[in-house]
């Protein structure tokens, strides 16, 4: 095999200049004797290599460095240090407003792309009615493309960029513009693209995508090299990252923000004979926790205090998707777990031996109920957070994880 782009210890600086938007600000800068600009390392050391016919995907937080990666690959950008070396004819989708001349009709960028990649008018006449067909950018080809919508101009750029047959398709986020039918088709194309053998690169947070569509991947870090190697494994370390720190916000803010008692009351219902005081989403640790795992254990703790003697109450739990969706409403009643009565303070465990959901954020609800279930005592609907992740999960798609088996008969 052989490559066919190369890092060969790569490095990028930029300066970034010093926010001082006054007069004054700048005055005091420079009596102060500040630096007017820093000098940072949008990337630094990066090397790999990636050999013809394989799919290479660039994953890493907002400003990571994957836009400079693809700029030196395709010489928008030289390194300030190192060598990029790449073989063949490349055509890239980076971010809109390259690429095309805003003055120009889409038509005549179309034959100016094809020249640059060394067509003939000839040849891109030829090509035209497909990339018409595919950019479904109809009576707007004779438009100035200055007058296009992102969708329109994304359109009409992915048609171009793949109709004129490159060895390396280099892609940046085109997935998060237009609607899903195009999106669709785009990631099919990209798939055809693989089929032939091209050597793709692809930069997206549609990490599913990444994980499916390439053979190897990169992780970046502020400009540092976390990881390379296979799709899978460096998406999945990728993942299991983002999740530990969106985890380690997510409770740091609920620590912070007080509840908002207004709302909280507004989702709450019932006659507080027995009130609900307390409700616990807790690890097989005993932990508290907001963010769990398919599969793991959970146990939803309900602290409840009775006001008078009540006999036989029922207690219930539901578990809802963000969307609504309504997941599951076991209770103590529906399970034939009888309480006899209950008077003053307690607790109630519903313990989930292995969690069945799939990533998401969903919402649990508590409640507890007369033995009719027609008398509610008191009901929290929706008020806790629950955040699942599916680190090393392979089912994906919905919200239930099934336990099912395949079995085939030929
Ligand atoms: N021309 C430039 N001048 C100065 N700084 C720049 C320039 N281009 C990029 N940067 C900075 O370099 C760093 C890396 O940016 P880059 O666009 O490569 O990140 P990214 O991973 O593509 O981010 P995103 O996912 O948000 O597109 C950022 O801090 C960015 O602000």
């Amino acid at each position: 095999m052989s490559v066919v782009i190369e890092f060969d210890n790569v490095s990028r600086q930029f300066v970034r200049r010093q926010n001082a938007s006054t007069i004054q600000e700048r005055f005091m800068g420079l009596i102060r004797g500040l630096p007017p600009a820093e000098a940072f390392w949008a990337v630094r050391n990066i090397s790999f290599a990636v050999e013809a016919g394989q799919s290479i995907g660039l994953v890493g937080h907002n400003g990571a460095g994957k836009s400079t990666i693809l700029k030196l690959m395709t010489r928008v950008l030289e390194p300030t240090s190192g060598r990029v070396a790449t073989r063949g004819r490349i055509a890239a989708l980076l971010e809109l407003g390259s690429g095309f001349h805003p003055e120009l009709t889409g038509r005549e960028n179309v034959f100016l792309y094809g020249s640059l990649m060394g067509f003939s008018r000839k040849e891109m006449l030829r090509k035209m009615p497909e990339i018409i067909e595919f950019s479904e950018i109809g009576q707007f080809l004779d438009t100035e493309v200055k007058h296009y919508s992102s969708g329109m101009y994304t359109r009409l750029a992915f048609a171009v960029a793949t109709a004129v047959e490159p060895d390396i398709l280099i892609t940046d986020e085109v997935l998060a513009v237009g609607d899903e039918a195009f999106q669709r088709k785009c990631i099919d194309r990209i798939y055809g693209f693989r089929r032939a053998g091209k050597t793709i690169v692809f930069v997206s947070h549609a990490l599913d995508v990444v994980r499916s569509l390439c053979d190897v991947a990169v992780w970046l870090d502020h400009g540092e090299m976390k990881a390379y190697g296979s799709a899978v494994e460096v998406v999945d370390a990728y993942l299991v990252d983002v999740n530990e720190r969106e985890r380690a916000e997510f409770e740091q803010r609920s620590k912070e923000e007080e509840p908002d008692q207004e709302w909280r009351e507004r989702m709450r219902r019932g006659t507080r004979e027995v009130e609900i005081v307390r409700v616990q989403l807790l690890d097989q640790d005993g932990n508290e926790r907001v963010t769990f795992r398919t599969h793991e254990p959970l146990t939803i703790r309900i602290h409840y205090v009775a006001h008078e003697p009540i006999e036989r109450p029922v207690f219930g739990v539901g578990l809802h998707h963000e969307s609504g969706a309504w997941l599951t409403g076991p209770n103590t009643g529906f399970d034939g777990y009888v309480i006899p009565a209950i008077e003053g303070a307690g607790m109630i465990d519903y313990h989930i031996p292995k969690i069945p959901l799939l990533g998401g954020r969903y919402f649990v609800s508590v409640s507890a109920t007369d033995h009719t279930q027609l008398h509610a005592f008191d009901v929290h609907d929706r008020m806790y957070p629950l955040i699942i992740h599916s680190d090393g999960v392979k089912q994906r798609y919905g919200m239930l994880f099934t336990e099912g088996v395949w079995q085939w008969h030929p």
